[in-house]
């Protein structure tokens, strides 16, 4: 089972490495782009002009100096939209060099949306296309230092407007297809981490869940028990009744014992008939008392499936991490105590100290 927190795990981890690749080509070429036009616009004889986009280029690298350092993501796209919507608004009230600013405007849209996401880029968008309007048409403006033709004037207007719908747009679709490839590869996991009768770990769910590995690292200390326990003579009840029934007794199996455990015991299904239970903070001799309990319980109880009522046994070997570090090594010893219980005539659990 790929539980929340997993899942959490994972999905931070992609995103930090989205956020990671994004922050690194937005500020470098940020940087570059300013620098370069900077120098361009100081030794063609507009010296402020060109200081403005050499302080702009050096806050786009301090910001991403400040992003590897602090790994604070919301910092960092406070900061960039912010300098950016700034820069936007300067481009856009002096014009640039040879009115060329306005050709920059157009990829302001693109990257609030792209960092912001809709809803909140939407509102930053919406506010300095506000801040436009009243640079373009509001005569008098002290801090206006360029004044653009009415024809520059509404063609900038319309094309900024089709821009920001259609960058809009395209994060829209961008985060639906995040969200939808987000979700398939949480059924895929969960395909490839559980069995699909019993709902339960399978063979890899087990090997490769969070909990064995805190477990086992916890094991030179905190000793853990290994079960794996098998229903006998399985084959007679696919024989008997169906392999239709055969399989929900299996999965009246694996709830009930699942239901016989603690939280923090892990289960899952081995294979087959064939369960494995671990219990972590667990002796090898509470290990055998609980899973003796179980088997006791189940070996009395009647499974009813389709109208009939069943009766099982089951044989179990048990290993702990007090003779085995290696999980290759407990699982080993589990299953050679399981076939001495097979053995030993059935119904019964063998372990190195009961044998
Ligand atoms: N219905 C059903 N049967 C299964 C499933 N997986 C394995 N089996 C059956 O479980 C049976 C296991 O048979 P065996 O390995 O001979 O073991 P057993 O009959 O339990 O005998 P012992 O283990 O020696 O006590 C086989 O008949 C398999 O077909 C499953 O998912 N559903």
């Amino acid at each position: 089972m790929i539980n929340n927190a997993d899942k959490g795990e994972e999905l931070a981890f992609e995103r930090a490495r989205r956020n990671d690749l994004l922050s690194s080509a937005l500020c470098w070429l940020g940087a570059f782009f300013l620098s370069i036009f900077g120098l361009k616009s100081y030794f063609s004889g507009l010296p402020d002009y060109g200081i403005g986009l050499l302080v702009f280029g050096l806050c786009t690298a301090l910001i991403w100096v400040q992003f590897k350092l602090t790994q604070n993501w919301r910092v960092f796209q406070s900061m960039i939209c912010l300098g950016f919507s700034v820069l936007y608004l300067f481009l856009l009230s002096s014009g640039g060099q040879a009115n060329t600013g306005l050709l920059w405007c157009y990829t302001y849209p693109l990257i609030v949306f792209s960092l912001l996401g809709t809803r909140l880029g939407g509102i930053l968008v919406a506010v300095v296309l506000f801040l436009s309007v009243i640079i373009l048409y509001v005569p008098g403006l002290d801090f206006v230092t360029h004044s653009y033709t009415p024809d520059i004037k509404y063609r900038f207007t319309g094309s900024i407007l089709f821009v920001v719908a259609l960058g809009y747009l395209m994060e829209l679709s961008r985060m639906e297809a995040q969200r939808k490839s987000d979700q398939a590869n949480e059924v895929l996991k969960m395909m490839a981490h559980r069995d699909e009768l019993t709902g339960l770990y399978n063979r890899r769910g087990i090997k490769e869940s969070h909990e064995l590995e805190r477990y086992l690292s916890k094991a030179p200390t905190n000793e853990m028990a290994l079960a794996v326990c098998d229903v006998d003579f399985f084959k007679n009840i696919n024989d008997e009744y169906g392999h239709d029934v055969g399989d929900e007794v299996l999965k009246l199996v694996a709830a009930h014992l699942k239901a016989s455990i603690r939280e923090t015991d892990l289960i899952g299904r081995w294979g087959g008939e064939e369960f494995i239970i671990l219990f972590p903070s667990t002796s090898l001799e509470e290990g055998y008392q609980l899973i003796e309990r179980v088997r006791k319980v189940m070996s009395e109880k009647r499974f009813e499936v389709a109208g009939h009522q069943i009766r099982l046994s089951f044989s179990t070997g048990i290993s702990s991490t007090r003779y085995y570090d290696s999980w290759d090594n407990l699982i080993k010893s589990a299953d050679k105590h399981l076939y001495k219980a097979k053995e030993a005539g059935r119904n019964c659990t063998r372990t190195t100290e009961h044998s």
